[in-house]
């Protein structure tokens, strides 16, 4: 029986190992991690993540042939396979803070598997690392083996979260890169063998170790770039009278460019998409390449002035002032589907208007309250500045600005403007009615993910924003500062 030891519980840990004990019964799992709180969730009835469909998986192998244990060692020593799936942040302090990966969890990983380590292992790549991470890994391992022979391959993970087991059961592609030894086409035929159990052969692409590593940082980029690319035309859209949607709709119809992934909104967010192209920043400058370095560079740039024009639209459209007023906050997560908040826009959103002393009033379906607080008690991490991260004080005004609650009426009754930061499906069919007639008036809506019907809320009596759409003769009144 091929033995699976994956390393890190975490969102694509969890869900990953979980799918692979589903469909190979033959093989056992086992996933490890040092936070016993998180293991102690995986096997519990409440999981430690919110993604649709994990749990029946979850249920279906939890003690048969999928294991969460806090016993690291143990299982690394024994298995065959060992993936490593640990966090990869961006550093924030020393060389390359702000942009570099920070490889601490990787490294000491890699060290524990070169200690406890009796028998050949294959270690797998399965976090999202710098490319040339495999090299630094191959050293580590190799330095303090004793003689036991590692493969490193990379297989990156390229699930979304809230789709996370729709896309692993059915992957677009799965990719494994490896040396282009014996040992190591050896090795990538053993991983393949366990992806074949329910991935067509043709989706299984096998590459060399950079090409793997790199085409992870380079598809992030690409979907980053699209999203920043539409949200750059719906700044446009909204000076000229031009329509989002529309313009999204007849370029997507160009079958070289597609449909998918251009949704204009509030900005991107998520652990991925920022962390991955700041790093693709910093290898391109660490190899001498800084116009390459520049162009994705401005992915992000985009996407802070679309968060920031979003404020300044909100600030500016209410006499061009928030203060004590009361603003309902749809939606924290950074997608639907999700209780993440890593990186979502809310966060920026949410400090950009109690910067102008706004009181919140948040409701997401999956985000908790001491989740929402801990995200607006850390100040902004300053890209330029990178040693002056600085938890706000504990005493800071926030958390009197800020009030959690359990439903989207609760959260707008008596406010002046409801702001949509996540397109959960619930906040396309409230009441809009009920809401209009316990808002103060006028009464404002901002969409920041256009799920609204703009047009049935005019009629209602909202005077309402949706991000890139033609604008209210009110919002043309007032116009906002970038
Ligand atoms: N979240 C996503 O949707 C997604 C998708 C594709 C790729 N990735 C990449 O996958 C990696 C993991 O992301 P994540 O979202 O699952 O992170 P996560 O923070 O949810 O999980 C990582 C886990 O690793 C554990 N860990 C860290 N060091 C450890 C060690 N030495 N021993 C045992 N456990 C250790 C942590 O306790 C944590 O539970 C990152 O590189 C990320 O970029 C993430
Ligand atoms: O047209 C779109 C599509 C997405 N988004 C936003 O973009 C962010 C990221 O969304 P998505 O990519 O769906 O979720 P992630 O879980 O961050 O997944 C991305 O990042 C993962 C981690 O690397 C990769 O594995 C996935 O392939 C990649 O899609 C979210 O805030 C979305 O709301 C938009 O604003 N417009």
């Amino acid at each position: 029986m091929v033995k699976i030891c994956c390393i890190g519980a975490g969102y694509v840990g969890g869900p990953t190992m979980a799918v692979i004990a589903l469909k190979c019964p033959s093989v056992q799992v086992a996933v490890v991690d040092i936070a016993q709180k998180r293991i102690e969730a995986w096997n519990s009835d409440k999981l430690p993540i919110y993604e649709p469909g994990l749990d029946d998986v979850v249920k279906q192998c939890r003690g048969k042939n999928l294991f969460f244990s806090t016993e690291v060692e143990k299982h690394v020593a024994e298995a065959d396979i060992v993936f490593v799936s640990v966090n990869t942040p961006t550093k924030t302090t020393g060389l390359g803070a702000g942009k570099a990966a920070d490889l601490t969890y990787w490294e000491s990983a890699a060290r524990m598997i070169a200690d406890v380590s009796k028998s050949s292992k294959i270690v797998v790549e399965k976090s999202t690392v710098p490319v040339k991470t495999a090299e630094a890994i191959e050293k580590i391992l190799t330095h303090n083996s004793k003689g036991i022979k590692f493969q490193i391959l990379s297989n990156p993970e390229f699930l979304a979260e809230g789709t996370a087991i729709q896309d692993l059961f059915n992957p677009d592609r799965v990719l494994i890169g490896g040396r282009e030894t014996p040992e190591g086409q050896n090795a990538i035929k053993a991983l393949k063998d366990v992806y074949a159990h329910w991935v067509p052969e043709d989706r299984i692409l096998t590459t060399n170790l950079w090409s793997a590593e790199l085409s992870k940082l380079a598809a992030n980029a690409f979907l980053a770039q699209r999203i920043s690319s539409v949200n750059a035309m719906s700044a446009l859209c909204e000076a000229t009278g031009a329509n989002v949607i529309e313009v999204s709709y007849a370029v997507g119809k160009d079958t070289r460019i597609g449909p998918k992934f251009l949704n204009a909104s509030v900005g991107f967010g998520g652990s991925c998409f920022q962390k991955d192209i700041l790093n693709l920043v910093y290898i391109c400058e660490c190899n001498g390449l800084p116009e390459v370095a520049e162009y994705w560079k401005q992915v992000i740039k985009i996407n802070d002035y679309q968060k920031n024009r979003f404020v300044n639209r909100v600030v500016a459209s209410m006499f061009n002032t928030v203060a004590k007023k009361k603003i309902a906050i749809l939606g924290f997560a950074f997608k639907k589907d999700t209780g993440d908040t890593r990186e979502t826009p809310a966060i920026d959103v949410c400090k950009g208007l109690l910067g102008d002393k706004a009181e919140l009033s948040i409701y997401d379906p999956q985000v908790t309250e001491d989740q929402i607080h801990k995200d607006l008690a850390l100040s902004k991490f300053d890209w330029d500045h990178p040693l002056h991260l600085q938890p706000m004080s504990a005493s800071s005004s926030t958390e009197k600005q800020v009030t959690v609650v359990g439903d989207a009426y609760e959260a707008a009754k008596g406010a002046h403007g409801l702001c949509i930061m996540t397109e959960w499906d619930e906040f396309k069919t409230l009441d809009y009615k009920k809401i209009f007639d316990n808002m103060q008036k006028p009464a404002f809506v901002f969409d920041g993910r256009n799920v609204v019907n703009a047009d049935q809320l005019r009629e209602i009596g909202f005077i309402v924003f949706s991000i890139g759409k033609p604008l209210d003769a009110w919002l043309k009144d007032m116009p906002a500062v970038a």
